[in-house]
């Protein structure tokens, strides 16, 4: 069964949760509204999608089950709440935008609303990558979990764990991409062509993480199984010790916790 949903920016992020929901039918393009301040977003999103897209459409705002929160954390989602007060104030509303609190979206109005906060992942398509969901307690688990699930998984956090689920969880595929184009290089600087450097690359990487998946050992076990005594793979891994890659990746993390607090707390 799909749910009727109006989106509040048409941005990247809801682009790529509207698609995954689209193909899993849990939302009809004839119910599905996004409203965007840039024109160039709507006519595309229009196109592309076969759903309503606006400046603004007040009769559809009065209609939506779930309505999205889907500017960034610097746009006026003070004003937007304010709206969603006046022509909708019993729809679900669930905010994407990272950093902003519970208490900072319900300070903005003076009506309670059904508040969820998630964090979702870009992974919308692939089945992988979790949306971090906090939950007011007007919000009705029934009524959003369908939707949320058309675009990836879930796990339901204490808020305190938001921002931390935003720079390393959501943020996690860029990790990955960064890995990706350094080892590929490294292919490359090896003497492979780039389409084996990348073809070789993707499948370790889909191999080393089912590895882990399916034989639930901890990656210093496998390590020790790639590592053969005075070998190969034991000399990259003492370059790899005497590098900054772990501390570079740890540091990437937590500068973009720190930055998910950081907007939030501007806001
Ligand atoms: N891109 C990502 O990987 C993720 C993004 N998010 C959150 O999603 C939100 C959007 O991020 P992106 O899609 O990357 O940004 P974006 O810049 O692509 O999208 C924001 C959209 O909102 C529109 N907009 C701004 N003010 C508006 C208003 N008053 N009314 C209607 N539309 C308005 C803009 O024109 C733009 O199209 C942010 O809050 C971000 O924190 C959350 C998780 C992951
Ligand atoms: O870069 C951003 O602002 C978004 C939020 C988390 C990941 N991407």
């Amino acid at each position: 069964m799909t749910i009727s949903l109006y989106a509040f920016g048409g941005g990247q992020m809801v682009e790529a949760i509207i698609r995954a929901a689209l193909k899993n039918k849990a939302l009809a393009p004839e119910t599905t509204f996004v409203t965007d301040i840039n024109e160039q977003r709507v006519t595309y999103l229009q196109q592309k999608y076969n759903i309503t897209a606006a400046v603004t459409t007040t009769q559809a705002l009065q209609q939506a089950e779930i309505i999205l929160l889907g500017v960034r954390p610097q746009d006026d989602w003070n004003a937007i709440l304010k709206t969603i007060v006046k022509e909708n104030p019993r729809a679900q509303v669930i905010s994407i935008i990272a950093g902003v609190t519970l208490q900072q979206l319900a300070a903005a109005t003076k009506v309670q609303l059904a508040l969820t906060r998630i964090i979702p992942n870009t992974l919308t398509e692939t089945g992988f990558g979790y949306s971090g969901v906090t939950r007011s307690a007007r919000a009705n688990q029934k009524i959003i979990e369908p939707f949320l699930t058309s675009f990836g998984k879930v796990d339901y956090i204490p808020e305190e764990q938001l921002d931390i689920y935003t720079g390393y969880g959501v943020a996690g595929p860029n990790y990955v991409y960064n890995f990706f184009i350094a080892l590929t290089n490294a292919g490359v600087l090896g003497g492979l062509s780039r389409k084996q450097a990348n073809a070789v690359a993707l499948e370790n990487l889909k191999g080393a993480a089912r590895m882990l998946e399916i034989s639930g050992k901890h990656p210093y076990e496998l390590l020790d199984i790639n590592n053969s005594a005075g070998g190969v793979g034991i000399a990259a891994q003492h370059e790899l010790d005497a590098s900054d890659f772990a501390a570079g990746v740890q540091n990437a993390v937590l500068a973009a916790i720190q930055r998910t607090t950081d907007l939030g707390g501007k806001h």
